[in-house]
C-alpha cells in the first residue's frame, strides 16, 4: 500500500486515549493485538476504502483479511477498545443506539476456525443487540411432520413477535411458493461460490438440494426487532448448535411412520421418487433427533392443536408453563451450558448531543453478552452514568 505504515499507526496510537482505553483519531482507530494493529476505519468519503486492514510488524505489510459477518455501513468517527485479546469493541459516534455497538471479532474460536477453512487472514463483524432479545429458535423434524404448519401458525398468530429466516436453496419452488418470501431460491453454481465467501451460518445437503441459512437472513429478523425462527435439517441443527448462535433446538416427531407418509402424500407436493427419498431420510433423521445434547425440546405432532399449544408453552407463550412436567407437556428438555464475560466499559460522549449533562456518561455492561460473529452478540446492557 502507497503510504508509510509505521508513521501511521504512531499517529493513531497517539491519538486520544480516555481512562478507558478508548483511541481515536479522525475516522481511523488502531489497535494493538500482538504484533498486529487492526485499523479501522474508511477513508475519504470512499464507501470501500479499507473498512478494515492489519499492519504486521514480523512483515512489515499491510494484510487486508477476509471481512464476514453483516458490515456495518463505513462510518466516520468511532472508538475503539480491546476487549480480551480476541475482539474489538467499536462504538459509532452519532449513531441511533440500536446501531452503534459493533464487535470486531478478529481470534475468537470463531475466527480461528475460518482462518483455518479459509486459509486467509480472517475478521468478522457482529453488531451488538441492546436488552434481553429472546433466543431464537431452531425447529427441525423429518419432511412432512409439520414443521411448516407449526411455524405458519406461530407467526400467523403473533406476527409481531417472530420472523422467519428465509433460507436458501438449490430446489425448485413449489407451486404457491415465492421468491425471498418462502426461501431465496437459487442456483448450485452461485450457492457454492457464496458458501465458499462465507455468507452462510450453515448449510447442508438435504434430499439431494443445497439448503442454507445466511448471515443476513438471521440478522434481517433481528434487526426488525423479532424473535427468529428457523426451519432447518438436523444437519444444520448441530452446526447452529456449534456455533455462537445461541438459540432453542426443538425437535418434532411424527406419532409414527405410517402417519408422516399418509402427510406426505396428503400435502401432494412432491413425486413418488421425492416421497420415497424423504421416507428414507426421516430414518436418519429421526435417529439424529435423538442423539443427546443436540436438541433442548422434543415435540410429538399427533393432534396439531394440542402439538402447536406445547410448543407455545416451551417458548414462554403461555403461563401454564410454569409447575408442568415435560412428560405432561410432550417434550424432553436436555440440558446445554451458556458462557459468561464480565466486563463494563463507560462511554463519555464529547458530543454534547445529550441533553442533559449527566447522560454524557454512558455504562455498556458486557458481562451477559452472548452470541457473536457471524451473527449478533447479545445481551448488551447500556445505561446513563
Ligand atoms: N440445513 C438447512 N436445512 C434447511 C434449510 N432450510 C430448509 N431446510 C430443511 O430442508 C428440508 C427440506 O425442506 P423443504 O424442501 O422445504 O421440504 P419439506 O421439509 O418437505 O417441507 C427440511 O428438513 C428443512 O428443515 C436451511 O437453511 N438449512
Ligand atoms: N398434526 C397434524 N395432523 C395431520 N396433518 C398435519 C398435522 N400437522 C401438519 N399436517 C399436514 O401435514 C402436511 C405436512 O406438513 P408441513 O407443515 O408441510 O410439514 P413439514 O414442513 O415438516 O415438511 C401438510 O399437509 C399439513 O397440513
Amino acid at each position: 500500500m502507497g503510504e508509510a505504515p509505521a508513521s501511521l499507526i504512531d499517529n493513531l496510537q497517539g491519538g486520544y486515549t480516555n481512562v478507558f482505553d478508548l483511541k481515536s483519531k479522525g475516522s481511523q482507530t488502531a489497535t494493538l493485538i500482538g504484533t498486529k494493529t487492526y485499523v479501522i476505519g474508511w477513508s475519504n468519503d470512499q464507501e470501500e476504502s479499507f473498512g478494515v486492514r492489519i499492519f504486521d510488524k514480523c512483515t512489515n505489510e499491510w494484510v487486508i483479511p477476509t471481512v464476514l459477518g453483516t458490515k456495518p455501513k463505513p462510518f466516520k468517527g468511532h472508538l475503539a477498545v480491546l476487549l480480551g485479546q480476541d475482539r474489538i469493541l467499536v462504538v459509532k459516534e452519532n449513531s441511533s443506539f440500536d446501531d452503534c455497538i459493533w464487535f470486531l471479532e478478529v481470534d475468537t474460536e470463531y475466527i480461528k476456525q475460518q482462518k483455518k477453512k479459509l486459509a486467509t487472514p480472517v475478521v468478522a463483524w457482529s453488531r451488538g443487540v441492546i436488552g434481553a432479545a429472546e433466543k431464537p429458535v431452531v425447529i427441525s423434524g423429518p419432511s412432512g411432520v409439520g414443521k411448516g404448519t407449526l411455524i405458519n401458525k406461530l407467526m400467523k398468530d403473533f406476527p409481531a413477535m417472530f420472523g422467519f429466516s428465509v433460507s436458501h436453496t438449490t430446489r425448485a419452488p413449489r407451486e404457491g411458493e415465492k421468491n425471498h418470501v418462502h426461501y431465496h431460491f437459487t442456483d448450485r453454481t452461485v450457492m457454492e461460490q457464496e458458501i465458499k465467501d462465507g455468507k452462510f451460518l450453515e448449510f447442508a445437503s438435504v434430499h439431494g438440494n443445497l439448503y442454507g441459512t445466511s448471515t443476513e437472513a438471521v440478522d434481517a429478523v433481528a434487526d426488525a426487532g423479532k424473535r427468529c425462527i428457523l426451519d432447518i435439517d438436523v444437519q444444520g441443527a448441530r452446526c447452529m448448535r456449534d456455533s455462537h448462535l445461541e438459540a432453542i433446538f426443538i425437535f418434532v416427531c411424527p406419532p409414527s411412520s405410517e402417519e408422516l407418509e399418509k402427510r406426505l402424500r396428503a400435502r401432494g407436493t412432491e413425486m413418488e421418487e421425492q416421497i420415497q427419498k424423504r421416507l428414507r431420510n426421516a430414518k436418519t433423521e429421526l435417529e439424529k433427533g435423538r442423539e443427546p445434547g443436540l436438541f433442548d425440546y422434543m415435540l410429538v405432532n399427533d393432534d396439531f392443536n394440542t402439538c402447536y399449544e406445547n410448543l407455545k408453552k416451551l417458548l414462554g407463550l403461555d403461563e401454564a408453563v410454569n409447575g408442568n412436567s415435560s412428560s405432561e407437556m410432550g417434550y424432553l428438555p436436555l440440558v446445554h451450558s451458556a458462557s459468561k464475560s464480565d466486563e463494563k466499559i463507560l462511554i463519555a460522549s464529547e458530543t454534547g448531543g445529550l441533553e442533559k449533562a449527566s447522560q454524557n456518561r454512558i455504562v455498556l455492561d458486557l458481562s451477559s453478552i452472548k452470541g457473536g460473529a457471524p451473527a449478533r452478540t447479545r445481551g448488551l446492557n447500556m445505561y446513563f452514568a
